[in-house]
């Protein structure tokens, strides 16, 4: 197949929904815990993402916009036995399971890592862009965003010349799938084959394999697996890892806490795979030898700082022939990390500037700039079929900002939630957004 030499690697941001809160949902990912509880500021969380949008569409990226979840997710709480009028709903939900509600609640949906797993065309058996949203099942909250999901998918990328989009894997925990949080692509050139990185947690049909003891590994090979053949992936273009079980017991919920990759460059702690020369050797070989690896000691970085700063969920770019690192404050703030990223930089390593993000409100939901943001390698066909109202320009920055402003709330508590009054202005705040977007009907409020 011919390489497309103007194929992009597109992220697709998450916008942060008007519901945005903090309810210590997320067992094994330790900010979620930590933060609990806490107020949150659901104005300042969209400002904040969209800042980062825009600083990226600004440095000649191609950015886009993924819309956020109808939440409170009604549907749902009506299908747990919550009945009368929405208001009742929310009402005696807040009484009797008021958990239940949070997780109905949860704007978890912004973090578009977990979105899908996205093949590009040069990898797949039909040239089809090829998008399966996660089912997300090891955690209530986010196991009800994949339907929806797969319809914003559809509406952003909705041309079948081009994109291929398949239904989320069997909503089981024998397929827990998070997505592309665990998927790594590897190329020469974005538009040539490259090489699927996949990482999983645990085996499920093998008990003899080793697996996390303390908090749970989220993500299957059994899905990996199932992905790279629903995506129509080459056996020589896939490589399998298992995560190392005892970061996922240090908070390590997903690989992009622990290694992030861009090109031909992986960036990865030492400790973040089982067997982890072999993983290196295996992905060099797949990569005709022509691989780099930066390998961040535990004597540098421990997994503990490393957990709280966020150093992997950064955003390796490529920007006019130069590597980037995109990192949330966090990574400034802590010494160790600072050190090594400021080494990194002023060395000889392929990393040539610190891109540093305000992002505390997702931060302190376990979210930095890597969760925020769903890969999508197009080639110029592809990037000329995508919903042009989805891709981030001047004005559309412009619109969205005063469409946060108009909208959302700056403080919400776990009390709010079952206030009837955000329901409303929630789903008058997402119609406007589906017509600034241009996607049709996605939400079941849209569809009665
Ligand atoms: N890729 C980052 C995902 C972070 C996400 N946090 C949450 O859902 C926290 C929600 C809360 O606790 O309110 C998760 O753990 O899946």
């Amino acid at each position: 197949m011919k390489t497309d030499i103007n194929a992009v690697e597109a992220n697709f941001d998450g916008l942060v929904g008007p519901t945005h809160n903090y309810a210590g949902l997320s067992f094994g990912n330790v900010a979620s815990q930590s933060h609990s509880a806490q107020a949150s500021n659901p104005k300042q969380a969209a400002l904040q993402g969209l800042a980062k949008m825009k600083a990226l569409h600004d440095a000649g990226l191609t950015q886009g916009v993924l819309a956020p979840q109808e939440r409170p997710d009604l549907n749902t709480l009506r299908r747990l036995g919550f009945t009368g009028s929405d208001a009742n709903v929310l009402q005696t939900a807040s009484q009797q399971a008021s958990k239940v509600l949070a997780a109905c609640c949860s704007a978890s949906s912004m973090w578009t890592a977990n979105a899908a797993t996205v093949s590009p065309s040069a990898d797949t058996a039909d040239g089809k862009v090829h998008f399966t949203p996660a089912n997300l099942t090891n955690k209530f909250h986010r196991s009800i965003e994949h339907e929806v999901t797969g319809r914003i998918l559809k509406a952003t990328f909705n041309d079948e010349r081009h994109f291929a989009h398949h239904q989320a894997l069997p909503s089981v925990e024998h397929f827990g799938d998070e997505g592309a949080a665990n998927h790594t692509r590897f190329c020469h050139e974005y538009g040539q084959a490259g090489i699927e990185f996949f990482v999983y947690g645990r085996y499920a049909f093998d008990s003899s394999k080793p697996a996390p003891v303390r908090y749970p590994a989220r993500h299957t090979y059994e899905a990996s697996e199932a992905i790279a053949r629903l995506h129509g992936l080459q056996a020589k273009g896939v490589v399998y890892a298992q995560q190392n079980p005892d970061v996922i017991d240090k908070g390590v919920f997903h690989n992009d806490v622990i290694a992030v990759g861009n090109r031909d460059l992986m960036f990865c702690h030492q400790e973040a795979f089982l067997n982890q020369p072999d993983v290196l050797k295996q992905l060099a070989g797949a990569m005709n030898n022509q691989f780099n690896v930066i390998e961040v000691p535990s004597a540098r970085v421990s997994v503990e700082d490393a957990v709280k700063s966020y150093l992997f969920n950064s955003q390796l770019l490529s920007i006019n022939g130069k590597t980037v690192i995109v990192i949330p404050e966090e990574c400034q703030k802590n010494p160790a990390v600072w050190d090594y990223l400021t080494e990194l930089r002023d060395g000889d390593s392929p990393i040539s500037e610190l891109k540093v993000f305000d992002l505390k409100q997702s931060m302190s939901n376990g979210g930095g700039p890597a969760c925020l943001r769903l890969r999508v390698v197009l080639n110029e066909q592809e990037q000329a079929a995508c919903n042009p109202n989805t891709l981030m320009s001047d004005a559309l920055y412009t619109r969205l900002t005063q469409w946060v402003d108009q909208h959302y709330r700056d403080r919400i508590i776990d009390a709010d939630l079952a206030d009837p009054q955000l329901l409303l202005e929630s789903r008058s705040a997402l119609d406007e957004l589906t017509q600034i977007l241009n996607l049709g009907s996605v939400y079941p409020f849209q569809q009665v």
